[in-house]
């Protein structure tokens, strides 16, 4: 009979990796699986229930929010406010951070930023969605929590994960002790231990990149897309391009079969498209403790120093060998522009 290890005894068996510890990071941990099986919950049931469609209502980043944006942005925060283990959440939703204020959150040591949902624009056409997460431990003892606990550098992370909501349903995350898998079963409504120390391949034939915006790429990116379709069976190419289009699930496909996701700069997104503090620095930190990489071009993602919430920046997330190839194409297309980047 194999044995199961649910979420919950993992999490507590790997407490003991962390002499300090005293179970807030695994309680913080618990709480986010409780509100992602609420979630899971919804999203399967969509259809049925009025939770598609927009919500009529747009966020700090000028996106119209869905039914589901909205829903998910309450059910994590009311789990992370019953929980007392977290200060500060810092949401997509939201254009400020929000200060959990109760009685048992006042000694409160984590920050969550979170995108409740990311993948928005295939809530309605029944493609796989997600939750990122990313985990910070304040930096002072106590007092209100500064701005500069809140925009520290994604190597500072304590504990980043993810929760795609697929044909199956699985929570991923780490601690900075290597990534696992969870799969949720909903027969006994656990999320069960399915993909034990995750390791990306260091190569792949996998590429995503929404190709739509080719005319916009940077020339580097232009010519690496050029390169993966070339017909070269030493290196397996033509490679595959695979877009879903929610990174969660891109970024998920590739953390197991090997690839590269690229998002880019684009004129309508100079600054790249995704969020460093909720997308890039969460996925960053799985893919690094997997044995990938992630990087904008020039810097690794997790050495960037955010300036604010919702920055934006351009990513290349995946198998180190094709994230160091696409880097040397930006480097060898736009040296001025390496030059004044680095
Ligand atoms: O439609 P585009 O420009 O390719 O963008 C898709 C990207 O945008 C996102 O949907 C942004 O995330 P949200 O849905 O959380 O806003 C990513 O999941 C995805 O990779
Ligand atoms: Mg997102
Ligand atoms: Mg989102």
């Amino acid at each position: 009979m194999t044995k199961v290890t649910t979420l919950g005894q993992f999490i507590i068996e790997k407490q003991a990796d962390f002499p300090y510890a005293k179970g807030e990071l695994s309680r913080l941990l618990r709480d986010i699986g409780i509100a992602a099986k609420i979630v899971n919950r919804e999203v399967n049931k969509a259809g049925l229930v009025d939770i598609l469609g927009d919500n009529g209502t747009t966020n700090v980043q000028g996106e119209g929010q869905k039914k589901l944006d909205v829903y998910a942005d309450e059910q994590f925060i009311s789990a992370l406010r019953s929980g007392g283990e977290c200060c500060v959440v810092a949401s997509e939703e939201h254009d400020d951070c929000i200060s959990i204020h109760s009685e048992i959150s006042r000694n409160a040591k984590y920050i969550v930023c979170i995108d409740p949902l990311d993948g928005s624009s295939n809530i309605d056409v029944n493609v796989s969605v997600g939750t990122i997460f990313s985990i910070y431990r304040r930096t002072a003892t106590e007092g209100a929590v500064k701005p500069d606990e809140i925009l520290q550098k994604g190597i500072c992370q304590v504990a980043a994960g993810y929760v795609i909501y697929g044909s199956s349903t699985m929570l991923v995350y780490t601690t900075g002790r290597g990534v696992n898998g969870f799969t949720l079963d909903p027969s006994i409504g656990e999320f069960c231990l399915s993909h034990p120390n995750m390791q990306i391949p260091r190569s792949g034939t996998i590429y995503s990149i929404n190709e739509g915006n080719y005319i916009e790429f940077p020339q580097g990116v232009k010519n690496y897309i050029k390169y993966c379709q070339v017909e070269d069976r030493a290196t397996m190419r033509p490679f595959t391009s695979r877009y879903i289009g929610s990174m969660v699930a891109d970024v998920h496909r590739n953390l197991i079969k090997g690839g590269v996701f690229l998002y880019p700069t684009t004129s309508s997104h100079p600054n790249g498209k995704l969020r460093l503090m909720y997308e890039c620095n969460p996925l960053a930190f799985i893919i690094e403790q997997a044995g990938g990489k992630a990087s904008d071009g020039q810097r690794r993602i997790l050495d960037i120093q955010p300036e604010g919430l919702h920055q934006r920046t351009p990513i290349f997330i995946g198998s180190t060998e094709m994230v160091e190839k696409v880097e040397e194409f930006i480097r060898t297309a736009e040296p001025h522009r390496v030059s004044a980047g680095a």
